[in-house]
């Protein structure tokens, strides 16, 4: 076995122990009933082999007779009710492993930054998410009670053949089992690569998935369909390739399991068949012994899907490790309190991209008393969404602070942070929902009156109720397209509907027209200003100057830095980029309006 596969072996044992140690209840009662079961299984051909000898020696008649058979009869029900019983309680604890896997990968996923996520293919994480993890819980399901059931029913079927039957037949019968784990060794190191092999292609094919979905609408306007269509079918063609070589190491193990059984039966009937003439053993014995070499098909058989599934799990285990113990790139050991109401400090703030050659902002310092707007704005690329992923923690500055409540915003468990922000990014994300879903995604309890209201100072009530449906239309990837304007509109409704304490609307005003834009923020200072007690922090971020000339405070980010600020009237006076701006963008209004 080649060195990474046999630590990833030994790290998916060390998993999977903990797992049985933590759940051993369930582990130990499906462990009871195959115990049971293996027991009945080795009774019954012993069983029948008395009935055939005492119907040979003409003893067992009528009611007797009954009585036997229904005793077996008995055995099989008993039987087939074990063996449901363990497959729940043993598939309900797998199926607990693998919602805990996935939960582990988001949680991992959401602690980690832009750098890391820039080497990661989307694709991938998804196959993670969805195939590996489904294939390491079939390790901690199948795989454990498969190898347990298997080993119990051999030791007990051997044991009855050699020390119940005849020792001599039993060891003859052996013979050929060496041969068969030779021939298993041999599989199981090569499945281990083509597994290996087959969920990487799988997740090569997800990647393409994702990515034609993504950018289907580019792909059909560039006349690209011919090519993307080529290039998945070749990535389908490999999956399915890696996916069958998998398959066909794993088909190996039947026939070295069926030449190994069939070797195993002449030999038991040569020398079983000289035992009888010699009258060592009865005929009722040679019967038994057959039947209970055809019950070592099934552990044959569970040592070979026992060995694919752990080695498909390995392989899995294998793809998993490296992105739930990536180094977090955002550490949430802050348990600090947030106050209330909370002030937001930006001091010497400075980050740069990984492989950048300046930072994204520099040296950048601005305070927000609760209550207050600060309108952020500069040319494309300045560096102002930046500023607001350094904020929410998706990055971690390079230097300086940002301090909320005069805490540091590490020192605050990240989920409290992003609680008390509600932001609004320039592309919205809906999600498969209704509308109204959608708008409460942030406070699923809120009554339809709340979320009404919400979406009415979000101007977008009257756009909600010329929907098919209304609230309940179905909106995101499969119900109503909305336009950007309308899902940027459903986002502020959502974020005002959070009551959050500190609102962003970055560039969330890009795609409404100026006369909604000034509705929206009309509506915002008039909710302010009847509830001052909340005093919320706005930080408006824009390219329209309209949008922020309400503020009380503007910065001006040119290539990361502050080049100018004050209030809307302070930055006219100041004749800068802001005044020459505001002065195109009058005449650009006026055109549009002519
Ligand atoms: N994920 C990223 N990786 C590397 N560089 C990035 C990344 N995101 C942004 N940048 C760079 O950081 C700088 C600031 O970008 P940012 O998105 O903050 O600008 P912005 O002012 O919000 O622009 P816009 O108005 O176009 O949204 C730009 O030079 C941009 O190219």
């Amino acid at each position: 076995m080649p060195a990474s596969a046999a630590s990833s072996s030994s790290a998916l044992h060390r998993m999977l122990a903990g797992f049985v140690r933590e759940h051993w209840r369930a582990y130990a009662a499906a462990g009871g009933m195959l115990s049971c079961i293996a027991l009945l299984t080795v009774w019954i051909p012993r069983q029948v082999g008395h009935v055939v000898d005492a119907l040979v020696a003409g003893h067992l008649q009528g009611a007797a007779l009954l009585r036997q058979l229904g005793l077996l009869v008995a055995a099989g029900l008993v039987i087939y009710l074990l063996r449901a019983g363990w497959r729940l309680t043993l598939f309900k604890a797998s199926f607990r492993l693998g919602a805990r896997l996935r939960t582990r990968l988001y949680a991992r996923l959401a602690l980690q930054g832009p750098a890391w996520f820039q080497a990661q293919r989307t694709g991938d994480l998804m196959a993670l998410a969805t195939n590996d993890i489904d294939t390491v819980e079939q390790a901690a399901g199948e795989a454990m009670l498969a190898g347990f059931d298997g080993s119990q029913t051999l030791v007990l079927v051997l044991a009855m053949m050699t020390l119940g039957i005849d020792w001599r037949l039993g060891l003859a019968a052996l013979l050929p089992f060496p041969l068969m784990g030779g021939a298993f060794w041999w599989i199981s190191r090569h499945l281990h690569t083509a597994a290996q092999d087959s969920l990487a292609r799988f997740g090569d094919l997800n990647q393409q998935v994702q990515e034609s979905l993504a950018g289907v609408r580019t792909v059909r306007a560039l006349g690209l369909v011919a090519r993307s269509e080529k290039q998945f079918g070749e990535l389908a063609d490999r999956a399915a390739e890696a996916s069958f070589r998998s398959q066909r190491w794993e088909a190996a193990y039947e026939p070295a399991v069926g030449m190994t059984l069939t070797a195993a039966t002449a030999i038991a009937l040569a020398v079983g068949g000289w035992l009888v003439a010699r009258r060592e053993i009865s005929i009722g014995q040679l019967t038994a012994f057959t039947m209970y070499l055809g019950q070592l098909i099934w552990p044959m058989f569970a040592a070979g899907w026992v060995m694919a599934l752990l080695e498909r799990g390995r392989a899995a285990w294998a793809r998993l490790t490296p992105v739930l113990d990536a180094p977090l790139t955002l550490a949430d050991a802050g348990r600090a309190a947030l106050p209330s109401p909370a002030p937001l400090q930006v001091e010497g703030l400075t980050f740069g991209f990984p492989g950048a050659k300046r930072p994204a902002v520099e040296h950048v310092d601005f305070g927000l008393a609760p209550g207050r707007t600060l309108g952020i704005v500069g040319a494309t690329g300045a560096g102002k969404s930046t500023l607001v992923r350094l904020l929410l923690r998706q990055a971690e500055p390079d230097a300086g602070w940002l301090l909320l409540g005069g805490v540091p915003l590490p020192e605050l468990p990240l989920a409290a942070l992003r609680a008390h922000i509600a932001w609004v990014p320039q592309e919205p994300f809906l999600f498969s929902a209704s509308v109204a879903d959608n708008i409460a995604l942030a406070r699923p309890g809120a009554t339809p009156a709340e979320i009404e209201a919400a979406a009415r100072l979000a101007a977008v009530h009257d756009d909600i109720a010329r929907l098919p449906e209304g609230y309940a239309t179905e909106v995101g990837e499969r119900g109503v397209t909305l336009s950007g304007g309308q899902r940027q509109r459903v986002a502020i409704a959502r974020a005002l509907l959070s009551d959050a304490p500190l609102l962003v609307l970055d560039d969330a005003l890009s795609a409404v027209d100026t006369g909604t834009e000034t509705a929206i923020l009309d509506h915002l200072r008039e909710l302010r200003a009847a509830r001052p007690e909340r005093s919320v922090i706005v930080i408006v971020i824009a390219h329209r100057l309209s949008a922020v000339m309400d503020a009380d405070e503007v910065i001006v980010l040119k290539q990361g830095h502050v080049i100018e600020r004050g209030t809307h009237q302070r930055l006219l006076e100041l004749g800068g980029w802001y005044a020459s701006q505001w002065r195109y963008q009058q005449i650009e209004a006026s055109l549009d309006a002519a």
